[in-house]
């Protein structure tokens, strides 16, 4: 019987409709010649499960795919029959029920809903099969120190979003060899298609995205009475996990560094396949939780699973990288589960009892999707609690329900955190418990837009502990400072292959550089072109800030087309709502910040256009990363204009093609214009003031003051704007763009 999570969750607010603009008056087109469907010049190859198209090496090899190919844009779907379709039907039965609460008033309604004993008793624990894992120690060994350099935050307002994931209603099992005929051909493509220009800088807008609205899990608790009373065995084989541990090794080529700091680089095999061959039950995992696993719908690891579950299980400290849509939750849940499994009972009458695990995550939608993923592989724990404190409503009702609710299981996002170190009596003491602290998302956490809230809550978890930080990009100034979070003997286990792209095979990716003034009827003609192509179509389309994002969906929506905007200038409730019906929805474009960029989990993106600079080579990756989960594949745009050309240079080893600007014709231009001209004054003014900051914060395109605002009001006049909007002179004086000819000021 499926166990629906949150069965009672409802929408307060109607959908938003798809249509919410009547429809316009065009006046007959000058010239009504059609142009070359844009799609079909991007992606002139027909997407095929067994067949991904050759890689190509030259430019003329890549026109003469552009030239003969047949045109589709079609996602590759499995065979209903497939091994992935029917167990994708299984795990969607589990997680497809709403994962996210809608408003405080929900909130309030969980509280009281939740069980009052998720916490170990003693009593309970003399009776529960997991018993056979106390008698084990948890094997941490080392202690580490880090350091606590306090770093200036990195500049961050509300444009600057961060990100993450939802549930998840299908599982993909393709082993290596699923996919064995389609790889290589595309990965043989050559670098030297990459029209680059300057090298750009690196920047990074980070911003915590947080004050958000908490969730609750639910878990399904039928038949736990019964399967209590089964036998059940620590499935702890040290044998086995030898073999395992040895098969992982090998596998990713395990080495030894300097520092005593453990580097593996790995080999998984050369296809981009993202399932082992081991199954979960080869590792030390307590048999109920491999009832939980067995229930999600997982059979085999993935490979980072494979990797890192035995290096973990033995308790040591792990910086791991694997590729987006990978696993690498349910890589960091399982081990931390069974510490807490293994640790002892907790009085249900203690005062302050201890959080055991504590996951960080940079978003609330992340946050929130890694608690509901540990609620399913908790379902036959039902003395583990799980909580997550996010923000987005009131610090006191969330502290009211850790009060009325202990966990052992602690997902937060940062902030948020450092708010209840603060101000919440207690709080502190029950973190002096944890024993795992796992970082998502790594790379970002640690982070300037972070970094204080990190070292605030490093310093209030024990040294003594074991630490996990997990993300699908690790750049090399995070190798620098992973001390400040790990053990100097940790292993840093990569399951990218050496050598290979951080980004799917099996997702094509583009870039189109066109002039600031042909953005928006472009971005028009490449949406109609895969709605029309793609019955099935989900569409992510990134934005550089917030207000943009606004803007560019009143505009998609006053072009009819189906779309949904996420950004963290919207309520809490709101983004829920929007991101749970993405998550469950087909024929949609959602239109988004980077809130949506990071581990955020929608099944079946079809396509991921990306306009304007991405704010670094890892947010590209991880925006890129929503579309080609789990073996499937996808498409991605990235849309320049030619002064953002440089940022070519950072993904130049991505394979990443040249596209031909699709022309646009007068009929569609027009269309355009006249939608721009019903987008509010308001939108259009927040869009230019934060496109302007954003832009200032880049150290490339921010360094020249008087070219910059050029740029501004170029885009300006591409939402159809006479003159550029004033801006508060305050807001110019932050920005140091006062007295900057071109700009006005009020
Ligand atoms: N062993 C498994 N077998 C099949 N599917 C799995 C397995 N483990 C996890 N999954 C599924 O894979 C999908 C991607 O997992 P997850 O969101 O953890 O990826 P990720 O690597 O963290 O991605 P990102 O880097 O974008 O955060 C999820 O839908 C999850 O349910």
């Amino acid at each position: 019987m499926p166990i629906k999570l949150f069965p009672n969750l409802r929408l307060l607010n109607p959908p938003l409709s798809a249509t919410r603009f009547p429809s316009m008056n065009l006046k007959p087109s000058v010239n009504s010649s059609r142009a070359i469907p844009a799609f079909r010049r991007i992606f002139p190859f027909k997407l095929k499960y067994l067949g991904l198209p050759t890689r190509v090496n030259s430019q003329q090899q890549q026109q003469q795919q552009l030239g003969l190919r047949k045109l589709s844009t079609r996602p590759f779907r499995p065979a209903a029959s497939s091994e992935f379709g029917r167990r994708g039907s299984r795990a969607g039965e589990i997680r497809g029920s709403k994962n996210l609460i809608d408003d405080e008033a929900e909130l309030s309604d969980w509280v009281s809903d939740l069980r009052t004993d998720s916490f170990h008793s003693n009593k309970r624990f003399s009776k529960d099969d997991d018993v056979s894992d106390f008698r084990k120690g948890s094997g941490r060994e080392n202690r580490g120190s880090y350091s606590m350099k306090r770093r200036r935050k990195s500049d961050s307002d509300d444009s600057y979003d961060s990100s993450r994931r939802g549930n998840r209603n299908s599982v993909n099992s393709f082993s290596r060899n699923n996919i064995s005929n389609n790889t290589s051909r595309f990965s043989r493509r050559s670098n030297s298609e990459l029209e680059a220009g300057n090298v750009g800088r690196k920047t990074r807008f980070s911003n915590d995205d947080e004050n958000d609205v908490g969730e609750e899990r639910r878990r399904g608790m039928s038949g736990i009475r019964d399967l209590l009373s089964e036998e059940v065995s620590d499935n702890d084989d040290d044998d086995d996990d030898s073999v395992l541990r040895n098969n992982a090794r090998s596998l990713i080529g395990l080495d030894k560094e300097n520092g005593g700091m453990s580097v593996a680089i790995s080999s998984p095999g050369k296809h981009d396949s993202f399932m082992s061959e081991s199954r979960f039950d080869q590792c030390s995992i307590s048999a109920l939780s491999l009832k939980g696993i067995k229930d999600a719908g997982y059979e085999k690891m993935t490979i980072v699973q494979e990797a890192t579950l035995p290096v973990l299980l033995k308790g040591k400290d792990v910086l791991a990288k694997a590729k987006t849509g990978t696993g690498k939750t349910v890589a960091f849940l399982l081990p931390s589960i069974e510490v807490v499994i293994k640790s002892p009972p907790v009085d249900r009458d203690q005062k302050r009892p201890p959080i055991l695990v504590l996951v960080i995550c940079p978003t609330r939608e992340l946050a929130t999707q890694a608690a509901t993923e540990a609620s399913t592989l908790l379902k036959y724990h039902p003395s583990i609690g799980v909580q997550v404190v996010i923000g987005g409503t009131r610090l006191a009702l969330e502290q009211k329900r850790m009060q009325a609710n202990p966990c052992q299981i602690l997902v937060a996002t940062p902030g948020r955190l450092r708010d209840h170190i603060e101000n919440t009596a207690g709080f502190a003491t029950r973190l002096m418990g944890v024993k795992v602290l796992v970082l998502d998302e790594a790379d970002h956490l640690l982070d300037m837009g972070f970094r204080k809230d990190i070292e605030k809550i490093i310093a209030a978890v024990p040294k003594q502990r074991q630490t996990l930080l997990f993300s699908a990009t690790v750049p090399e100034e995070v190798r620098q400072i992973c001390h400040i979070a790990l053990k100097r003997d940790h292993e840093f286990i990569n399951t990218v292959e050496e050598g290979s792209e951080e980004t799917h095979e099996q997702v094509r990716q583009m870039h189109l550089v066109a002039p600031l003034d042909l953005h928006f009827p472009l971005l028009y003609v490449l949406l109609r072109e895969h709605v029309a192509d793609n019955p099935e179509y989900k569409v992510l389309v990134f934005c550089t800030t917030a207000m943009v994002t606004r803007m560019v969906a009143d505009l998609l929506g006053e072009l009819k087309l189906n779309v949904r905007e996420i950004h963290s200038r919207k309520p809490q409730s709101y983004r829920t709502r929007v991101s749970d019906e993405f998550r469950k929805s087909k024929g949609l474009i959602l239109v988004t910040s980077d809130v949506s960029a990071r581990g955020v989990d929608y099944p079946d993106v079809t396509l991921v256009i990306q306009v304007g600079l991405p704010s670094d080579r890892e947010q590209y990756i991880h925006r890129l990363g929503r579309t080609g989960r789990k073996g499937k594949e996808g498409q991605g745009i990235l849309l320049l204009a030619p002064w953002e050309e440089f940022f070519l240079s950072t993904i130049k080893d991505l394979p990443i093609l040249k596209a031909p600007v699709p022309s646009v014709d007068p009929d569609t231009k027009k269309k355009v214009e006249r939608a721009l001209s019903h987008v509010e004054m308001k939108n259009k003014e927040a869009a230019y003031q934060a496109w302007l900051g954003y832009y200032n914060s880049n150290k490339k395109v921010g360094r020249d003051k008087y070219k910059l605002v050029e740029l501004a009001n170029e885009y300006s006049r591409s939402m159809g704007l006479d003159n550029p909007p004033a801006i508060p002179k305050l807001v110019l004086g932050k920005m140091g763009l006062r007295n900057i000819p071109g700009l006005r000021s009020k």
